[in-house]
């Protein structure tokens, strides 16, 4: 492959344009002195399905937008290997996301900084969280306005998922007005990364008002290989477009945004990572750190349906061809109705048992239902009570099945893989009928799909979460941060890479331990708070 040398020199350059990146590219370049680079996998966002909220049903599977991962068969899911998507466009990920603003509980952030990690505490992190935001209500204790991160409420309401929050409050769980605060017990309507019924993703909220500088360069359709390392410092990062590798020289520093898949699979195809592992691959070790690409976590949705009778699900309205083409008109005249709906509009937050000290289950209902997402809706009225394990305690990984940047990556989450997390699969089973039979509900006549009345006893019932456990498309973990005295440690609490001067990973790969929630704005937050530290850095020098 013709490879060139290097003709162009920057002071940052950022490896992946997705929900960290844009920010990134964003705050680094405010300094016209900055000359910045981002280079992006994917295409530019300009496909009508990246905008329309819905899109993501289209997306999701289609190579045009998603990296099309695959996990290994997993032992806890009976032996089902899963689709693993990932957003492959500016924007990233939170371009074919379920838009759901959801910050996590102060006490995740509180546990990152007993494990050691400086200036991570929920106290340090909400003022960065409130000046990225625009909230739609304006500022309070809690929101900011006047930032790129747009957060509105949802245009959509249902019957059903009302009667679902009267249904969980009958069994305990209180109506809040905000998941945002700290504390998400409760029930509510999720807020959304939206403005005036569009997606707004990192490309549009960070990225889109920042193009015309000229002291930025994107590049998309590239593939990011590896970063080059001189004497222990990152001197070029090497990625290949139209068939021909380039190099771009580093003045100031590299950072890896490419995503937890993504960004582990570069610093391994850069001779960073378990010595071993990479010279199995004929991978020249430039630094042995046995944690890249370990401690995968991610979220597990198991998701029962239910069967309702007399009220609207989009299963009937979308079945229904005159309310099928009232969507189309509503969405056109008015930028409302479920055209602009995120999959789940309602959240519950719960504690699967009492030795939890904060809720450590996550349900998304959805007042439609399908056997799996590209599978078309149901003919029936069902709603789905998606229910997932916040704080699971299975660990994965991610790592190279060979030293080519087109090698697919070996992905192992191994859910449920601990009896911890074998006991809330099952308990987040019983709490789901446990809401959906609550007297609120007897009018429509619930009934059990999936996995259905007959599963019965804990056994069946840990069967039957591994049939219809899937992804929530959460993955961090794979490049943590950690103290000096963790082995497993990939970066410092400045995001630097371990032994490697002028190399950091800011996107989701950093979390040490998983955010209580979906995990879209703490990234976004971890890439403003990265962004700081290092202009800051770079002025201390
Ligand atoms: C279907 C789906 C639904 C979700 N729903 C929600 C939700 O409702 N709310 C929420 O909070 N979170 C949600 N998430 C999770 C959230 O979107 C992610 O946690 C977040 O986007 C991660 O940001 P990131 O910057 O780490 O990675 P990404 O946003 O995935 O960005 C990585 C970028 O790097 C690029 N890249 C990767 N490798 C290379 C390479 N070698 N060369 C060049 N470029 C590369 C990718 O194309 C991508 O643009 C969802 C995710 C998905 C996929």
């Amino acid at each position: 492959m013709a490879e060139t040398n290097i003709i162009e020199t920057f002071d940052y350059v950022v490896a992946g344009a997705g929900s960290a990146g844009c920010v990134l590219a964003n705050r680094l370049s405010a300094d016209p002195g900055n000359r910045v680079l981002l280079l992006e996998g994917g295409g530019k966002d300009d496909w009508i399905w990246f905008h329309i909220p819905v899109g993501y049903l289209f997306a999701i599977g289609n190579p045009r937008a998603d990296w099309m991962f695959r996990t290994a068969e997993e032992a806890g899911l009976n032996g089902r290997s899963l689709a693993y998507p990932r957003g492959k466009t500016l924007g990233g990920s939170s371009a074919i996301n379920a838009m759901i603003y959801m910050r996590g509980q102060a006490a995740d952030y509180d546990h990152w900084r007993k494990l050691g990690l400086k200036g991570w505490g929920w106290d340090d992190v909400l003022p960065v969280f409130k000046r990225v935001e625009d909230h739609a209500e304006g500022g309070s204790e809690f929101h900011g306005t006047g930032g790129e991160w747009r957060v509105e409420h949802p245009r959509v309401k249902w019957d059903i998922l009302d009667r679902i929050r009267d249904a969980a409050e009958a069994a305990g769980v209180p109506k809040i007005p905000d998941f945002n605060t700290g504390d998400n017990t409760g029930s509510s309507y999720f807020q959304v990364n939206q403005k005036g019924g569009r997606r707004w993703s990192a490309a549009r909220g960070f990225l889109k008002p920042v193009l015309t500088r000229p002291n930025l360069k994107v590049e998309t359709g590239v593939s990011v290989d590896r970063v080059e390392v001189t004497e222990g410092r990152v001197t070029a990062v090497v990625y290949r477009k139209d068939g021909a590798t380039h190099r771009a020289g580093v003045r100031g520093e590299a950072v890896l945004s490419a995503g937890a898949v993504g960004s582990p699979l570069i610093l391994e195809r850069s001779g960073i990572g378990h010595g071993e592992r990479l010279a199995a691959h004929g991978i020249d070790v430039v630094k042995h750190l046995p944690g890249v690409g370990e401690n995968l976590q991610d979220h597990l949705q198991i998701r029962p349906i239910y069967k309702v009778n007399g009220i609207k699900t989009l299963n009937t309205e979308y079945w229904n061809l005159v309310s099928r083409a009232m969507m189309g008109v509503n969405y056109a005249l008015f930028r409302k109705g479920p055209l602009t709906m995120a999959p789940s509009q309602v959240g519950a937050f719960v504690k699967s048992s009492p030795q939890y000290e904060t809720a450590n289950l996550e349900f998304h209902f959805q007042p439609l239902s399908l056997d799996d997402w590209g599978h078309g809706l149901h003919r029936f009225g069902a709603f789905t009570a998606s229910v997932c394990n916040l704080r699971p305690t299975s660990r994965g990984s991610i790592h190279l099945t060979g030293s080519l940047p087109e090698d697919k990556p070996d992905i192992r989450p191994n859910y449920l893989s601990t009896e911890a997390d074998r006991q809330v699969a099952v308990d987040s089973l019983k709490w789901a009928r446990r809401i959906v039979f609550q007297k609120p509900m007897e009018p429509y006549r619930p009934e059990e799909y999936k996995p259905g009345a007959h599963v019965a006893s804990e056994d069946e019932m840990l069967v039957a979460a591994g049939d219809l456990g899937t992804t929530i498309f959460h993955p961090v973990g794979t490049a943590k941060m950690g103290t000096d005295d963790d082995a497993a440690a990939v970066l410092d609490d400045r995001l630097r890479v371990r032994g490697i001067d002028g190399l950091r990973v800011i996107d989701a790969s950093v979390m040490p331990a998983i955010t209580s929630g979906n995990t879209n704005s703490p990234t976004i937050m971890i890439a403003d708070k990265g962004a700081e530290m290092m202009l800051g850095d770079a002025r201390g020098r």
